[in-house]
């Protein structure tokens, strides 16, 4: 059975009046969201880039310009459910992923079943094939002063 793995990154700004979308989950009470073309989910984002990268593909921008008016303010679960659809007509099934969030703010540890269950619902995968951390940058640089929000993601796929 063939598998690869693949990398992704991806990094958004934070911007008041935006809404704060990670892994799928709207963090209402947050004063500050992510600016960017679609909903600006940075950690679906890299999930997308982790998936599309195993499969030998382009990354996210590739499929979905960020001059495509249909992406405006896009909800990324309906990108992350076009990947794999991507994936799925080369024979490729997602298999794990696992995923680091870089920030100073949300507290994301009290929302981490939910955004694991919503993002498994896209993946089509079980929950506990989502390994899902966040840490803070410790004050530093942007991100450590709430400025943008990165994350890390690898994702395993397989081929029947
Ligand atoms: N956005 C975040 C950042 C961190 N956490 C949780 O807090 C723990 C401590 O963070 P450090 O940066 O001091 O290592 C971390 O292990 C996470 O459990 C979080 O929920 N959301
Ligand atoms: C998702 C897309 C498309 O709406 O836009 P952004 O939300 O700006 O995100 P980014 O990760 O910078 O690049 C991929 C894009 O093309």
């Amino acid at each position: 059975m063939p598998i690869r793995i693949g990398h992704g990154y991806d990094i958004h700004r934070t911007k008041a009046g935006r809404p704060m979308i990670l892994g799928g989950v709207r963090f209402a009470e947050s004063p500050i969201g992510l600016d960017g073309h679609s909903d600006a989910d940075c950690l679906t984002h890299a999930i997308c880039d982790a998936l599309l990268g195993a499969a030998g593909l382009p990354d996210i921008g590739h499929f979905f310009p960020n001059t495509d008016p249909a992406c405006k303010d896009i909800d990324s679960q309906i990108l992350l459910r076009r990947v794999i659809a991507t994936l799925a007509e080369r024979g490729w099934s997602p298999v794990n992923i696992d995923a680091t969030l870089i920030a100073e703010q949300p507290k994301i540890q009290p929302r981490l079943d939910e955004m694991k269950n919503t993002l498994a619902a896209s993946l089509g995968i079980a929950t506990d094939c989502i390994g899902l951390k966040a840490t803070t940058n410790e004050g530093s640089d942007d991100i450590g002063r709430s400025l943008a929000i990165a994350a890390h993601a690898v994702a395993l796929i397989s081929k029947p």
